[in-house]
């Protein structure tokens, strides 16, 4: 059974009922390509058993560096792109007040590294001023170029403010265990590192050390997010598409994709799970876009978008369809004062709460977009919490791969992200790839 509930039942009119059964046995086949790595990528499968297998030591080893920076820094500059900063901010908006980095005395997480915009670094540079900080730089690969220049710009700012003694032991490194130029530079000089597994891919690394760092550093409680996980990874093991969620999902997310609903829309009615759909963005879209084929993942944020976007995906081609994550009890909730005259004429919600308010309207978008000819199913999250995070991230991980399996490709590499590096580097004049340059060069 699962804690995270999928409610399907407005696919009537898009999906009969038997085609989910009828799904059942290319449901088992990815099942066993997952569990019993048939499937291809299958040397990417270590994050399955992250929140039941992970090492205590440097779990420990986290909390204790977590606990150091809480106390001798204002922020905490977390360099890193893709899948080596997605979760960490994601799971920290989701466990935090909308306002958290404005009005708190707590160490601010700030993101770095995930653009090459000087305008970004510059600005964020300013920000620190002369006040106390401290780096966590993350890369799998340790050699991705937007994290590398941040991190040397930030160490530059390190070294000069506290000499490169100090500067050593403010440096958190998160990277893999052997290889890459951030590892050797981690060696030389003795920074504490943090180890990514060779079969956790960046997009699955959120219940590492990539992630539960910068969460512990914002005062999340990083024992009850794996918690969550591991409860997940205990209950998500039924085959049968009735009887598990996460199965379902990806059973019915192919179902609709195979009769042209190509797009899928993650929608949120809480502008702090904004980032969780970024982050499912990446663990989608990197997972199932490939070979000519997969759902294109994108996403919306309620009631907001229903403002700009709402006219496209009530009436717009109908190759959508739409996935809601609705809260069930937000952290805060208001009540809708009452007035004396009703000259607003909001009279008839007085006393009302909004977020019975914010359900309404989100019933009523249901209705709306099914009748426009949209399916749309929802996932329920019963609250902001770290166990439920973490139970809703492994339900998702978990859902994508069985999904990419259905889909018969590989769900755990990224072959077509390289493209535009090479095109990059030949252009940046980076040795090894002079040739590519010249002939770009002339295209341009
Ligand atoms: O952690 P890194 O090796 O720096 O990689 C960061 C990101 O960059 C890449 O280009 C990949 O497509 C992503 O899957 C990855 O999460």
């Amino acid at each position: 059974m699962s804690y995270i509930k999928l409610d399907s039942s407005k696919l009537d009119k898009f999906v009969h009922e038997n085609e989910l059964s009828e799904m059942q046995a290319l449901v088992n086949a990815a099942d066993d390509e997952l569990r019993n790595g048939t499937g291809a990528g299958n040397e990417y499968r270590d994050w399955l058993d992250l929140p039941t297998n992970y090492d205590q030591d440097e779990f420990a080893r986290i909390q204790a560096a977590a606990d150091k920076i809480r106390k001798d820094s204002k922020y905490l500059i977390t360099i890193g792109i893709g899948g080596s900063y997605l979760g960490g901010q994601m799971a920290i908006e989701v466990l935090h007040s909308n306002f958290f980095t404005r009005n708190s005395d707590e160490t601010q997480v700030i993101f770095a590294g995930n653009s090459l915009s000087s305008s970004y670094l510059s600005e964020l540079l300013d920000l620190v001023g002369n006040d106390d900080f401290s780096i966590n730089v993350i890369s799998k690969s340790g050699t991705t170029t937007e994290p590398a220049i941040a991190f040397r710009v930030f160490k530059e700012k390190l070294v000069q403010k506290y000499g490169e003694k100090e500067a050593n032991g403010r440096i958190y490194v998160t990277t893999d265990a052997k290889r890459g130029a951030l590892k050797r530079e981690a060696d030389v000089n003795g920074w504490e590192s943090f180890v990514i597994l060779d079969g956790v891919g960046g997009r699955y690394s959120v219940l590492s050390p990539v992630g539960l760092l910068p969460i512990a550093v914002s005062g999340g409680n990083i024992d009850d997010l794996m918690h969550g996980a591991r409860d997940a990874q205990n209950d998500l093991t039924e085959t049968d598409v009735t009887k598990n969620d996460a199965y379902k999902y990806a059973a019915l997310r192919n179902i609709l994709y195979r009769k042209g609903y190509t797009t899928e829309i993650l929608e949120n009615y809480e502008p702090n799970l904004r980032m969780f759909s970024e982050w499912w963005k990446q663990l989608a879209g990197e997972s199932e876009g490939k070979d000519q084929k997969g759902i294109y993942p994108s996403s919306a944020n309620f009631t907001t978008d229903l403002h700009s976007l709402g006219q496209y995906i009530q009436e717009g081609l109908r190759n959508l369809f739409e996935t809601v994550i609705k809260l069930d009890t937000p952290n805060e909730d208001v009540i809708v004062p009452s007035a004396d005259k009703d000259l607003d004429g909001l009279g008839y919600l007085e006393g009302k709460s909004m977020d019975w308010v914010n359900t309404k309207a989100y019933e009523g978008v249901v209705l709306a977009h099914t009748d426009g000819g949209v399916p749309v199913m929802t996932v329920h999250m019963p609250d902001q919490k770290e166990y439920s995070l973490g139970y809703m991230i492994y339900f998702f991980e978990i859902a994508i791969a069985i999904s990419g399996y259905l889909n018969g490709i590989n769900p755990f590499n990224q072959p077509g992200v390289e493209a535009y590096k090479t095109n990059m580097f030949g252009l940046l004049g980076k040795p090894g790839f002079e040739e590519i340059g010249d002939e770009l060069n002339k295209r341009l």
